[in-house]
């Protein structure tokens, strides 16, 4: 332990409350962007055909949640290829060597982005999914509690991109970073996290 920090929390095309649709613009969770780099990608014409690509459900799957249905941007191709693109272009070079997925939507986005970026993929699944052995880290939904697990073999030592489509709460992006830190992440990273965990609830 002690070395820097090396996991980057990523992604979301829209959020749970659907103030994303109010202003055109997906909300990316990147605790390591710079303000510039926020701009820059504020600025990205592509955005504003993400957002436009994902239907807002409102109360589903129950009442008072807006849901952001990601199904119908798959069902344009060229919407698609922009949404991982702009990934790609991101990390690119940027020496991350594994991309982790978190089940099911971040399994649509992930393992594009993992090829793409010359990286391996890891999938965080939900429980009893995975058939060896596994860490699993519990944690709070919008609509109810989850748990994601993770392979004990793919305990990443590299710098990883974790994957989602989507951040409402955030309490499924903070359970795959403690997942993935679990054996690997310092002290002073840890902090960080805090400080995400705060902003994003
Ligand atoms: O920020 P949070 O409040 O944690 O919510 C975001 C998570 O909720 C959705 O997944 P869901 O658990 O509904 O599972 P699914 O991908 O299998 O539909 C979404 O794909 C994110 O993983
Ligand atoms: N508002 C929302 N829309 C889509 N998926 C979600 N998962 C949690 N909250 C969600």
């Amino acid at each position: 332990m002690g070395e820097e920090a090396n996991c980057d929390a990523v992604m979301e095309a829209g959020n749970g409350n659907g103030k994303a649709k109010e202003n055109g613009h997906a909300v990316a969770a990147m605790p390591d962007v710079k303000a510039d780099d926020a701009v820059v990608a504020l600025a990205d014409p592509r955005l504003q055909g993400i957002s436009d690509a994902i239907r807002v459900v409102p109360h589903f799957p129950k009442p008072g949640i807006m849901f952001n249905d990601i199904t119908t941007l798959l069902l344009r191709p060229g919407v698609f290829k922009d949404a991982v693109d702009m990934f790609v272009e991101r990390y690119r070079g940027t020496g991350i060597a594994a991309v982790a997925g978190i089940e099911a939507r971040g399994f649509i986005f992930g393992p594009a982005i993992a090829l793409a970026v010359g990286a391996k993929f890891i999938p965080l699944r939900k429980p009893k999914k995975l058939p060896g052995e596994v860490i699993s880290e519990t944690y709070v939904l919008e609509y109810g509690t989850d748990c994601l697990e993770m392979h004990v073999g793919a305990i990443p030592r590299e710098r990883v991109l974790i994957v989602d489509d989507l951040v409402a709460t955030g309490g499924t992006l903070c359970a795959a970073i403690n997942l993935l830190g679990t054996y690997r992440i310092p002290f002073k990273y840890s902090r960080n996290f805090h400080l995400l965990r705060s902003s994003l609830y």
